[in-house]
């Protein structure tokens, strides 16, 4: 069922409008061509499609990480093409957490110092309280001094999940976050961006290959060639590896 895809301007968190994507040295090549989509807040939505699809590419422009070639992305409330450094970082930083595939923790630093370290660098005063809670919220809340190279690769991405949520972000975008991870320390996380999504109205933005990891979501939308090619709402493991399954239209 393809249902309606357009930005509902008020309950969006991220809209996109016609966004075309034209990476540098790819003259000819649209990574995105004219994607027009929204994210609801307090959704969790799954993008998917095949290696090459423009999956990383719409998150990165979603999240103000890449800027669009034309179209625009509003972003919590702001058009960020409209934007200038150092503002648009300022925005990333404050509105919107990240989670990738690798982590990308710092080793030298303790779980602690990980979790507040983009609130230190936004300069921000840390909501402490908060910051102290979401380790125990992820299950680590006895290994806030441990280093990341002393934890299983399920625990780190948990600290990666709470230095994303330590800042009370709109937006969780996640780049294939249990990529990395076996099955059950990836549904681990899952089930904790799913609980941030229904217990806090966080807006989550996931990018995945795996279709049962999508049906955690309350929506995929499926990417094909630089384009929405539709979308599954209420989306189950099954469902979602029939339509991956069928030829692009
Ligand atoms: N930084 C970049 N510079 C040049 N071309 C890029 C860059 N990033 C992506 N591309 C190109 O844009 C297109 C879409 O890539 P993108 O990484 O968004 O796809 P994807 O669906 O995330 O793929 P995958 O599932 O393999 O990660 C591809 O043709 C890719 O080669």
């Amino acid at each position: 069922m393809v249902t309606v895809l357009e930005p509902r301007v008020g309950t969006d968190v991220v809209a996109l409008t016609g966004v075309t994507k034209v990476h540098p040295g790819q003259v000819g090549v649209r990574a995105l061509d004219g994607v027009t989509v929204g994210f609801a807040r307090g959704s969790f939505t799954a993008v998917m499609g095949p290696s090459g699809s423009g999956k990383s590419t719409l998150l990165h422009c979603a999240a103000g990480l890449d800027l669009p070639t034309a179209g625009r992305v509003v972003l919590a409330g702001r058009d960020i093409g409209a934007l200038r450094e150092p503002r648009l970082t300022a925005v990333r930083r404050r509105r919107v957490g990240f989670v990738f595939q690798s982590f990308n923790l710092v080793d030298a630093l303790s779980v602690w110092d990980n979790v507040l370290l983009p609130q230190r660098l936004a300069g921000a005063r840390p909501d402490v309280a908060w910051a102290r809670e979401v380790p125990a919220r992820v299950g680590l809340g006895d290994r806030a001094g441990a280093r990341p190279g002393e934890l299983s690769g399920g625990q780190q991405q948990r600290v990666a999940l709470a230095r994303a949520l330590a800042g009370r972000p709109e937006v969780v975008f996640g780049d294939e976050p249990t990529g990395a991870l076996d099955l059950a320390a990836g549904r681990g996380v899952l089930a904790l961006l799913r609980r941030f999504v229904d217990d806090s109205a966080t807006t989550v933005v996931m990018v995945t290959h795996d279709p049962a990891a999508a049906a955690w979501a309350d929506r995929v939308v499926f990417l094909a060639d630089g384009r929405l090619a539709g979308d599954l709402v209420a989306p189950t493991a099954a469902r979602v590896a029939a339509r991956l399954a069928e030829p692009t239209r």
